[in-house]
Protein backbone atom coordinates (compact mmCIF):
# COMPACT_ATOMS: atom_id res chain seq x y z
CA UNK A 1 0.00 0.00 0.00
CA UNK A 2 1.25 3.53 -1.12
CA UNK A 3 1.44 6.20 1.62
CA UNK A 4 2.47 9.87 0.87
CA UNK A 5 3.76 12.35 3.43
CA UNK A 6 3.20 16.29 2.18
CA UNK A 7 5.33 18.44 4.23
CA UNK A 8 4.34 21.73 4.54
CA UNK A 9 7.39 24.07 5.19
CA UNK A 10 5.79 27.74 4.59
CA UNK A 11 6.63 28.97 7.80
CA UNK A 12 10.24 27.38 7.84
CA UNK A 13 11.97 23.70 8.52
CA UNK A 14 14.65 22.76 10.60
CA UNK A 15 15.64 18.90 11.37
CA UNK A 16 13.94 18.88 14.91
CA UNK A 17 10.65 20.24 13.94
CA UNK A 18 10.31 18.05 10.99
CA UNK A 19 11.00 15.04 13.79
CA UNK A 20 8.59 16.63 16.18
CA UNK A 21 5.97 16.83 12.99
CA UNK A 22 6.64 13.24 11.91
CA UNK A 23 6.27 11.86 16.02
CA UNK A 24 3.08 13.96 16.23
CA UNK A 25 1.95 12.40 13.30
CA UNK A 26 2.41 8.82 15.50
CA UNK A 27 5.84 7.86 14.57
CA UNK A 28 6.95 5.71 17.53
CA UNK A 29 9.66 7.42 19.71
CA UNK A 30 11.41 3.90 20.74
CA UNK A 31 11.84 3.06 17.03
CA UNK A 32 13.38 6.15 16.39
CA UNK A 33 15.64 6.56 19.86
CA UNK A 34 16.58 2.81 18.60
CA UNK A 35 17.50 3.97 14.94
CA UNK A 36 19.52 6.64 16.51
CA UNK A 37 20.87 4.65 18.98
CA UNK A 38 22.25 2.57 16.46
CA UNK A 39 24.32 5.40 14.87
CA UNK A 40 25.38 7.30 17.97
CA UNK A 41 25.33 4.74 20.80
CA UNK A 42 24.91 5.96 24.23
CA UNK A 43 24.94 9.83 22.90
CA UNK A 44 21.62 11.16 22.88
CA UNK A 45 18.08 11.32 24.83
CA UNK A 46 15.09 11.94 22.19
CA UNK A 47 11.96 13.01 24.06
CA UNK A 48 8.87 14.83 22.97
CA UNK A 49 6.77 17.87 24.23
CA UNK A 50 3.66 19.32 23.62
CA UNK A 51 3.74 23.15 23.19
CA UNK A 52 1.84 25.46 21.71
CA UNK A 53 3.03 28.31 18.60
CA UNK A 54 1.37 31.30 18.24
CA UNK A 55 -1.85 29.78 19.51
CA UNK A 56 -1.86 26.68 17.70
CA UNK A 57 -0.53 22.64 19.61
CA UNK A 58 2.66 21.37 18.04
CA UNK A 59 4.81 18.21 19.55
CA UNK A 60 8.21 19.48 20.26
CA UNK A 61 10.95 16.76 19.72
CA UNK A 62 13.91 17.43 21.85
CA UNK A 63 17.20 16.03 21.08
CA UNK A 64 19.74 15.95 24.60
CA UNK A 65 23.54 15.33 23.75
CA UNK A 66 24.63 12.87 26.25
CA UNK A 67 28.24 13.32 25.58
CA UNK A 68 30.30 16.35 24.11
CA UNK A 69 30.45 16.58 20.08
CA UNK A 70 33.71 16.57 18.98
CA UNK A 71 35.03 19.76 17.90
CA UNK A 72 35.37 19.37 14.05
CA UNK A 73 34.40 16.63 11.53
CA UNK A 74 34.09 15.97 8.34
CA UNK A 75 32.45 14.29 5.71
CA UNK A 76 34.13 11.21 5.96
CA UNK A 77 33.70 10.51 9.39
CA UNK A 78 30.23 11.06 9.49
CA UNK A 79 30.19 8.91 6.54
CA UNK A 80 31.58 5.91 8.38
CA UNK A 81 29.58 6.60 10.91
CA UNK A 82 26.18 6.53 8.81
CA UNK A 83 27.09 3.29 6.98
CA UNK A 84 24.57 1.21 5.57
CA UNK A 85 21.86 3.96 6.42
CA UNK A 86 21.11 4.95 2.88
CA UNK A 87 18.48 7.56 3.34
CA UNK A 88 20.21 9.67 5.65
CA UNK A 89 23.79 8.95 4.03
CA UNK A 90 21.66 10.62 1.38
CA UNK A 91 20.59 13.17 2.92
CA UNK A 92 24.26 14.17 4.73
CA UNK A 93 25.59 13.88 1.17
CA UNK A 94 23.61 16.86 0.06
CA UNK A 95 24.66 18.90 3.17
CA UNK A 96 28.31 18.07 2.37
CA UNK A 97 27.87 19.24 -1.31
CA UNK A 98 25.89 22.33 -0.37
CA UNK A 99 28.99 23.01 2.32
CA UNK A 100 31.47 22.37 -0.42
CA UNK A 101 30.29 24.83 -2.64
CA UNK A 102 29.80 27.49 -0.38
CA UNK A 103 33.10 27.08 0.99
CA UNK A 104 35.31 26.34 -1.92
CA UNK A 105 36.21 22.87 -1.05
CA UNK A 106 35.59 19.14 -2.36
CA UNK A 107 32.71 17.70 0.30
CA UNK A 108 35.05 14.48 1.39
CA UNK A 109 36.80 17.66 2.86
CA UNK A 110 34.37 19.93 4.49
CA UNK A 111 34.77 20.15 8.03
CA UNK A 112 31.13 20.37 9.78
CA UNK A 113 30.74 22.79 12.86
CA UNK A 114 26.86 23.23 13.97
CA UNK A 115 25.73 20.96 11.16
CA UNK A 116 27.61 17.96 11.68
CA UNK A 117 26.99 18.22 15.32
CA UNK A 118 25.44 15.49 17.54
CA UNK A 119 21.70 16.85 17.28
CA UNK A 120 21.72 16.87 13.50
CA UNK A 121 23.38 13.66 12.86
CA UNK A 122 20.26 12.42 14.79
CA UNK A 123 17.55 14.70 13.26
CA UNK A 124 18.80 12.75 10.22
CA UNK A 125 18.68 9.51 11.13
CA UNK A 126 15.72 10.52 13.34
CA UNK A 127 13.56 11.57 10.57
CA UNK A 128 14.01 8.92 8.44
CA UNK A 129 13.53 6.32 10.61
CA UNK A 130 9.96 8.49 11.74
CA UNK A 131 8.99 8.08 8.04
CA UNK A 132 10.16 4.63 7.66
CA UNK A 133 7.56 3.57 10.84
CA UNK A 134 4.63 5.56 9.50
CA UNK A 135 5.05 3.39 6.40
CA UNK A 136 5.61 6.35 4.35
CA UNK A 137 6.36 5.23 0.39
CA UNK A 138 6.45 8.81 -1.27
CA UNK A 139 7.16 12.09 0.10
CA UNK A 140 6.45 15.94 -1.35
CA UNK A 141 6.98 18.91 0.10
CA UNK A 142 5.48 22.64 -0.75
CA UNK A 143 7.44 26.25 -0.89
CA UNK A 144 9.68 26.66 1.62
CA UNK A 145 10.15 30.05 4.37
CA UNK A 146 13.76 30.72 4.45
CA UNK A 147 13.45 33.79 6.25
CA UNK A 148 15.56 37.08 6.66
CA UNK A 149 18.24 39.14 8.79
CA UNK A 150 21.35 37.91 10.13
CA UNK A 151 22.40 34.45 12.43
CA UNK A 152 25.33 33.61 14.33
CA UNK A 153 27.05 30.62 13.60
CA UNK A 154 30.76 28.74 13.68
CA UNK A 155 32.00 31.14 11.32
CA UNK A 156 30.66 34.21 12.94
CA UNK A 157 27.35 36.25 11.77
CA UNK A 158 26.26 34.91 8.75
CA UNK A 159 23.31 36.50 6.24
CA UNK A 160 19.81 34.77 6.09
CA UNK A 161 19.15 32.63 4.35
CA UNK A 162 22.38 31.20 5.12
CA UNK A 163 25.01 30.30 2.85
CA UNK A 164 24.32 26.78 2.86
CA UNK A 165 20.42 27.17 3.01
CA UNK A 166 20.61 29.24 -0.34
CA UNK A 167 22.96 26.07 -1.94
CA UNK A 168 20.09 23.13 -0.82
CA UNK A 169 17.39 25.51 -1.91
CA UNK A 170 18.29 25.13 -6.19
CA UNK A 171 15.29 23.75 -7.91
CA UNK A 172 12.96 24.22 -5.15
CA UNK A 173 10.58 27.25 -4.26
CA UNK A 174 11.18 29.21 -1.65
CA UNK A 175 10.39 32.52 -0.37
CA UNK A 176 11.65 34.68 2.54
CA UNK A 177 8.42 34.28 4.22
CA UNK A 178 8.70 37.73 6.15
CA UNK A 179 9.89 38.35 9.01
CA UNK A 180 13.38 38.97 10.02
CA UNK A 181 14.41 35.45 11.64
CA UNK A 182 16.03 31.91 9.89
CA UNK A 183 12.67 29.68 8.96
CA UNK A 184 15.14 27.19 7.23
CA UNK A 185 18.38 25.92 8.77
CA UNK A 186 20.61 23.52 5.81
CA UNK A 187 19.59 20.07 7.91
CA UNK A 188 15.79 20.90 7.26
CA UNK A 189 16.52 21.86 3.32
CA UNK A 190 18.84 19.06 2.86
CA UNK A 191 15.88 16.84 4.18
CA UNK A 192 13.21 18.38 1.86
CA UNK A 193 15.88 18.15 -0.98
CA UNK A 194 17.06 14.54 -0.51
CA UNK A 195 13.66 12.88 0.90
CA UNK A 196 10.92 14.73 -1.06
CA UNK A 197 10.45 13.85 -4.20
CA UNK A 198 9.18 16.57 -5.63
CA UNK A 199 8.17 20.51 -4.88
CA UNK A 200 4.17 20.74 -5.14
CA UNK A 201 0.79 22.55 -3.44
CA UNK A 202 -0.86 19.92 -1.35
CA UNK A 203 -1.71 17.15 -4.01
CA UNK A 204 -4.59 15.09 -4.22
CA UNK A 205 -4.76 12.57 -1.79
CA UNK A 206 -6.89 10.74 0.61
CA UNK A 207 -6.07 12.39 4.57
CA UNK A 208 -5.56 10.03 7.17
CA UNK A 209 -3.43 12.01 9.62
CA UNK A 210 -1.55 15.46 10.39
CA UNK A 211 1.31 15.85 12.12
CA UNK A 212 2.24 19.23 13.60
CA UNK A 213 5.88 19.91 14.96
CA UNK A 214 7.42 22.92 16.48
CA UNK A 215 10.57 25.02 16.06
CA UNK A 216 12.25 26.16 19.20
CA UNK A 217 11.08 30.02 18.85
CA UNK A 218 7.60 31.10 19.38
CA UNK A 219 6.81 34.07 17.24
CA UNK A 220 3.53 36.06 17.74
CA UNK A 221 1.76 36.24 14.74
CA UNK A 222 3.21 33.29 13.16
CA UNK A 223 2.87 30.00 14.02
CA UNK A 224 6.79 28.47 14.08
CA UNK A 225 5.45 25.06 12.87
CA UNK A 226 6.04 22.31 10.08
CA UNK A 227 3.22 20.13 9.07
CA UNK A 228 2.97 16.94 7.39
CA UNK A 229 -0.10 15.50 5.68
CA UNK A 230 -0.19 11.35 5.43
CA UNK A 231 -2.62 9.31 3.53
CA UNK A 232 -3.54 7.72 0.20
CA UNK A 233 -1.90 9.55 -3.15
CA UNK A 234 -5.01 10.05 -5.31
CA UNK A 235 -4.00 8.61 -9.21
CA UNK A 236 -3.25 11.35 -11.29
CA UNK A 237 -5.57 12.48 -13.46
CA UNK A 238 -2.98 13.83 -16.68
CA UNK A 239 -1.01 11.41 -18.44
CA UNK A 240 1.14 11.14 -21.29
CA UNK A 241 -0.48 9.96 -24.30
CA UNK A 242 1.16 9.26 -27.37
CA UNK A 243 -0.09 10.52 -30.88
CA UNK A 244 0.85 8.48 -34.10
CA UNK A 245 0.02 10.09 -37.38
CA UNK A 246 0.16 9.19 -41.01
CA UNK A 247 -1.27 10.55 -44.30
CA UNK A 248 -2.49 7.89 -46.44
CA UNK A 249 -3.43 8.05 -50.20
CA UNK A 250 -2.88 5.06 -51.66
CA UNK A 251 -4.88 2.61 -49.41
CA UNK A 252 -7.66 0.41 -51.10
CA UNK A 253 -10.46 2.50 -48.87
CA UNK A 254 -12.15 -0.90 -47.92
CA UNK A 255 -9.05 -1.87 -46.09
CA UNK A 256 -9.87 1.31 -43.69
CA UNK A 257 -12.28 -0.44 -41.11
CA UNK A 258 -9.97 -3.19 -40.85
CA UNK A 259 -7.11 -1.48 -39.89
CA UNK A 260 -9.05 0.79 -37.20
CA UNK A 261 -10.18 -2.36 -35.76
CA UNK A 262 -6.87 -4.28 -35.51
CA UNK A 263 -5.29 -0.68 -33.81
CA UNK A 264 -8.06 -0.82 -31.17
CA UNK A 265 -7.25 -4.46 -30.86
CA UNK A 266 -3.44 -3.82 -30.45
CA UNK A 267 -3.81 -1.64 -27.54
CA UNK A 268 -4.95 2.03 -28.97
CA UNK A 269 -7.04 4.06 -26.69
CA UNK A 270 -8.69 5.78 -29.95
CA UNK A 271 -8.06 5.15 -33.55
CA UNK A 272 -9.81 7.15 -36.15
CA UNK A 273 -9.11 8.81 -39.69
CA UNK A 274 -9.94 12.16 -41.16
CA UNK A 275 -10.82 13.09 -45.00
CA UNK A 276 -7.68 15.57 -46.64
CA UNK A 277 -6.64 16.87 -50.11
CA UNK A 278 -2.89 15.65 -49.72
CA UNK A 279 -0.16 17.25 -52.39
CA UNK A 280 -0.68 17.06 -55.96
CA UNK A 281 -4.54 17.33 -55.07
CA UNK A 282 -4.70 13.52 -53.90
CA UNK A 283 -7.98 13.10 -51.82
CA UNK A 284 -6.78 10.80 -49.07
CA UNK A 285 -7.11 10.50 -45.20
CA UNK A 286 -5.22 10.88 -41.68
CA UNK A 287 -4.73 7.84 -39.72
CA UNK A 288 -4.50 9.50 -36.01
CA UNK A 289 -4.10 6.85 -33.32
CA UNK A 290 -4.19 7.62 -29.53
CA UNK A 291 -2.08 5.93 -26.84
CA UNK A 292 0.08 5.04 -23.99
CA UNK A 293 4.01 5.52 -24.08
CA UNK A 294 3.73 1.54 -23.75
CA UNK A 295 1.77 0.95 -26.68
CA UNK A 296 3.46 2.91 -29.09
CA UNK A 297 6.16 0.61 -30.32
CA UNK A 298 3.92 -2.01 -31.34
CA UNK A 299 0.79 0.27 -32.79
CA UNK A 300 3.42 1.62 -35.19
CA UNK A 301 4.77 -1.54 -36.25
CA UNK A 302 0.89 -2.25 -36.97
CA UNK A 303 0.66 0.57 -38.64
CA UNK A 304 3.49 0.01 -41.17
CA UNK A 305 2.27 -3.67 -41.42
CA UNK A 306 -1.50 -2.78 -42.15
CA UNK A 307 -1.34 0.15 -44.27
CA UNK A 308 0.36 1.22 -47.45
CA UNK A 309 2.33 4.51 -45.69
CA UNK A 310 6.42 4.59 -45.37
CA UNK A 311 6.10 7.06 -42.45
CA UNK A 312 4.95 7.66 -39.15
CA UNK A 313 4.57 10.69 -37.14
CA UNK A 314 4.75 10.59 -33.88
CA UNK A 315 4.42 13.08 -30.76
CA UNK A 316 3.91 13.48 -27.11
CA UNK A 317 0.59 14.87 -25.57
CA UNK A 318 -0.31 15.10 -22.19
CA UNK A 319 -4.14 13.90 -21.70
CA UNK A 320 -6.33 14.99 -18.81
CA UNK A 321 -9.02 12.04 -18.46
CA UNK A 322 -11.81 12.31 -15.85
CA UNK A 323 -11.88 10.03 -13.16
CA UNK A 324 -15.21 7.20 -14.50
CA UNK A 325 -17.18 4.81 -12.88
CA UNK A 326 -19.84 2.29 -13.85
CA UNK A 327 -22.98 1.83 -12.72
CA UNK A 328 -26.28 -0.76 -14.14
CA UNK A 329 -29.36 0.63 -14.60
CA UNK A 330 -32.30 -2.23 -15.71
CA UNK A 331 -34.83 -0.54 -18.84
CA UNK A 332 -37.48 -3.06 -20.30
CA UNK A 333 -35.62 -6.54 -21.19
CA UNK A 334 -32.58 -6.21 -19.42
CA UNK A 335 -29.69 -3.74 -18.38
CA UNK A 336 -27.37 -0.71 -19.45
CA UNK A 337 -24.01 0.09 -17.87
CA UNK A 338 -23.95 4.05 -17.72
CA UNK A 339 -20.69 5.28 -18.40
CA UNK A 340 -19.98 8.30 -15.16
CA UNK A 341 -17.41 11.34 -15.05
CA UNK A 342 -16.43 13.21 -12.37
CA UNK A 343 -15.00 16.04 -11.65
CA UNK A 344 -14.30 17.46 -7.91
CA UNK A 345 -16.25 14.72 -7.35
CA UNK A 346 -19.36 16.18 -8.71
CA UNK A 347 -20.67 14.13 -12.25
CA UNK A 348 -20.50 15.81 -15.37
CA UNK A 349 -21.29 12.86 -17.51
CA UNK A 350 -23.62 10.22 -17.76
CA UNK A 351 -24.47 8.26 -20.45
CA UNK A 352 -25.51 4.87 -21.39
CA UNK A 353 -22.80 2.69 -23.21
CA UNK A 354 -24.19 2.29 -26.77
CA UNK A 355 -23.02 -1.51 -27.68
CA UNK A 356 -25.27 -2.33 -24.43
CA UNK A 357 -28.35 -0.22 -25.76
CA UNK A 358 -27.21 -1.87 -29.43
CA UNK A 359 -27.13 -5.63 -27.85
CA UNK A 360 -30.63 -4.71 -25.73
CA UNK A 361 -32.17 -3.09 -29.17
CA UNK A 362 -30.90 -6.34 -31.11
CA UNK A 363 -32.14 -8.79 -28.57
CA UNK A 364 -35.62 -6.69 -27.73
CA UNK A 365 -36.45 -5.85 -31.54
CA UNK A 366 -37.16 -2.61 -30.30
CA UNK A 367 -35.75 0.71 -32.02
CA UNK A 368 -31.91 1.78 -30.44
CA UNK A 369 -33.23 5.29 -30.43
CA UNK A 370 -35.91 3.90 -27.83
CA UNK A 371 -33.76 2.02 -25.63
CA UNK A 372 -31.28 4.75 -24.90
CA UNK A 373 -33.76 7.15 -24.03
CA UNK A 374 -35.17 4.83 -21.82
CA UNK A 375 -31.70 3.96 -20.73
CA UNK A 376 -30.86 7.72 -19.80
CA UNK A 377 -34.78 8.29 -17.94
CA UNK A 378 -33.47 5.32 -15.83
CA UNK A 379 -30.12 6.82 -14.63
CA UNK A 380 -31.68 10.56 -13.98
CA UNK A 381 -34.07 8.35 -12.12
CA UNK A 382 -30.59 6.87 -10.20
CA UNK A 383 -29.92 10.31 -9.30
CA UNK A 384 -27.25 10.56 -11.85
CA UNK A 385 -27.64 13.60 -12.99
CA UNK A 386 -24.76 14.83 -15.89
CA UNK A 387 -24.06 18.66 -15.91
CA UNK A 388 -23.84 18.71 -11.78
CA UNK A 389 -20.80 20.18 -11.36
CA UNK A 390 -21.29 23.21 -14.15
CA UNK A 391 -24.25 24.58 -12.43
CA UNK A 392 -22.57 27.55 -11.33
O1 LIG B 1 28.11 24.49 10.70
C1 LIG B 1 28.15 25.08 9.67
S1 LIG B 1 29.41 24.85 8.58
C2 LIG B 1 27.12 26.01 9.28
C3 LIG B 1 27.13 26.51 8.01
C4 LIG B 1 26.12 27.34 7.65
C5 LIG B 1 26.13 27.86 6.30
O2 LIG B 1 25.13 28.30 5.82
S2 LIG B 1 27.53 27.78 5.46
C6 LIG B 1 25.08 27.67 8.55
N1 LIG B 1 25.15 27.19 9.82
C7 LIG B 1 24.08 27.52 10.80
O3 LIG B 1 24.09 26.55 11.82
C8 LIG B 1 22.84 26.50 12.47
C9 LIG B 1 22.39 25.09 12.66
O4 LIG B 1 21.95 24.49 11.44
P1 LIG B 1 21.33 23.01 11.39
O5 LIG B 1 21.16 22.69 9.94
O6 LIG B 1 22.26 22.08 12.09
O7 LIG B 1 20.01 23.06 12.12
C10 LIG B 1 21.89 27.29 11.59
O8 LIG B 1 21.64 28.50 12.22
C11 LIG B 1 22.68 27.49 10.30
O9 LIG B 1 22.38 28.65 9.62
C12 LIG B 1 26.11 26.35 10.18
NI1 LIG C 1 29.12 26.26 6.65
Amino acid sequence: MSRHAWIDASAGVAGDMLLGALLDAGASLEVVQRAVDAVLPDSIALSAATVTRAGLRALKAEVTPLVAAPPHRTWRDIRALLDGSGDALAVFERLAEAEGRVHGVDADEVHFHEVGALDSVADIVGVCAALRDLGVTSVSAGEVALGAGRVRTAHGELPVPAPAVLELSRGWRVTSGGGSNELATPTGLALIQALAGRCEDLPPMTVDTVGVGAGGRDTPGRANVVRVVLGAPVPSTSAQSVVLEANVDDLDPRLWPGVLTGLLAEGADDAWLVPILMKKGRPAHTLTVLCTPERAAALRTRIFRDTSTLGVRESSRTKTALPRAFREVTVAGGTVAIKIGYADGLITQAMPEFADVAALAAGTGRPERVVLQEALAAATAAGLIAGLAWAG
